[in-house]
């Protein structure tokens, strides 16, 4: 249990560790302050022996059920919004009291998607999370689960998680569950085997990811999807039991260890694939999808056969085929009223201000 993978993440400088609402609360009583002790014990020995940690802490509405005398996990936008309200004040609290026991201060950062997709938005927070690391705090993260509607949520804290590693420059992410690892199929529905290693997609062939649990809001497929946003970004991931925080934290031998890939895309193209939101569709023909997905070219007002929403150039668009599928995301040149008056046109036909591609090739990643 010492691969490469596991070594970088036992000797990572800076390290994100989130945990989830399985390993934090109950239903019945909510929040476990025994266990949130636990993990704030393993979270202290590593920032002893020298690692930076920020911590993206899930729970909020899970700690907030109980209190407001809800019987389930709350499915309605206005009730889970009540509940987080309720819960992040407790668990905020909680995250205070348990660093106190070591003299360590922290600092509650609520973040919504439109936070980190605006580049000036993505600045302010990681401006703050630097600081309070410089100062020698802890950063409690969440989404700001009261003020985020359901089109602008992070979706869950998995990727919310994998987002905050990237911003703040983290060398590892650190995902703590209510289960062991991944594994081949879901674990409360029968035999299932642990993969402990995932080196590449190849790895995840077969593999079956369930939902959560009565409190979790992604399931696995969350957590192979924050997984795969790390490792685009260069990050190993650690993926273990919050029962197993003390191992996880010190050498790395328990639980499922992504690779990063080789290559990390360029911080621009991970910020146009991952956190950018789109503001406008471009809908192509076969010839420009060809182009773009799978010769990796520009494109080029001609294969573009319909434009939707409304942007400026520089902006984040969708490219879509003509079933609907977004198929790549680009940082468009012109804006929605120029494009408009572009399509299908060759760019000899074009004016000479209006000849660039409509995505470069360097703005664009494929989905
Ligand atoms: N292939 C799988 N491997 C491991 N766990 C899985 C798998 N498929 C589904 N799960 C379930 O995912 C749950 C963890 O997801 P979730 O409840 O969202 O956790 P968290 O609250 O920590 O984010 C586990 O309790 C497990 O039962
Ligand atoms: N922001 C929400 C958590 C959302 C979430 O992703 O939860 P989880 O799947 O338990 O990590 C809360 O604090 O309740």
């Amino acid at each position: 249990m010492d691969s490469v993978t596991r070594q970088r993440i036992s000797g990572a400088r800076s390290v994100v560790v989130k945990i989830g609402s399985s390993a934090l609360t109950e239903l019945a009583t909510g929040l476990d302050t025994g266990r949130l002790d636990a993990l704030a014990d393993a979270i202290e020995t590593r920032m002893r022996a020298g690692s930076d940690v920020i911590v993206v802490s899930s729970g909020a509405i899970g700690a907030g059920i109980a209190p407001l005398g809800l019987k389930t996990r709350p499915q309605d936008l206005a009730t889970k919004q009540a509940a987080a309200s309720v819960g992040q004040l407790a668990l905020a609290h909680a995250w205070n009291t348990s660093f106190a026991r070591y003299d360590r201060t922290v600092g509650q950062v609520l973040l919504t998607a439109h936070d980190v997709s605006l580049r000036a938005h993505h600045a302010n927070a990681q401006r703050t999370l630097d600081r309070l690391r410089s100062l020698g705090a802890v950063a409690i993260v969440n989404e700001n689960d009261t003020v985020a509607t359901n089109e602008i949520r992070f979706g869950d804290n998995d990727r919310l998680a994998a987002l905050v590693a990237h911003l703040a420059g983290a060398d590892a992410l650190v995902l703590l569950s209510d289960v062991d690892g991944l594994y081949d199929g879901d674990p409360r529905k029968g035999d299932a085997t642990l993969i402990p290693e995932v080196d590449g997609p190849e790895d995840l062939d077969g593999v079956i990811a369930g939902t959560g649990g009565a409190l979790g809001t992604g399931g696995m497929a969350s957590k192979l999807s924050a997984a795969r946003l790390a490792a685009d970004a260069g990050l190993p991931v650690l993926l273990a039991a919050a029962a197993d925080a003390d191992a996880a934290l010190t050498d790395a031998s328990v639980g499922t260890a992504f690779a990063p890939r080789a290559q990390r895309l360029s911080a621009r193209k991970f910020w146009v694939r991952h956190a950018a939101e789109a503001t406008g569709r471009l809908v192509l023909d076969d010839g420009a999808v060809h182009a773009v997905s799978t010769a990796r070219r520009s494109l080029l007002s001609a294969g573009i056969v319909a434009v939707a929403g409304r942007f400026f150039g520089g902006d984040v668009v969708d490219l879509a085929d003509q079933t609907g599928q977004v198929r790549a995301r680009g940082v468009v040149a012109y804006d929605a009223s120029e494009v408009g008056e572009m399509l299908g046109k060759s760019s000899s036909a074009l004016p000479a201000d209006l000849r660039r591609p409509v995505v470069h090739a360097d703005d664009l990643v494929t989905l």
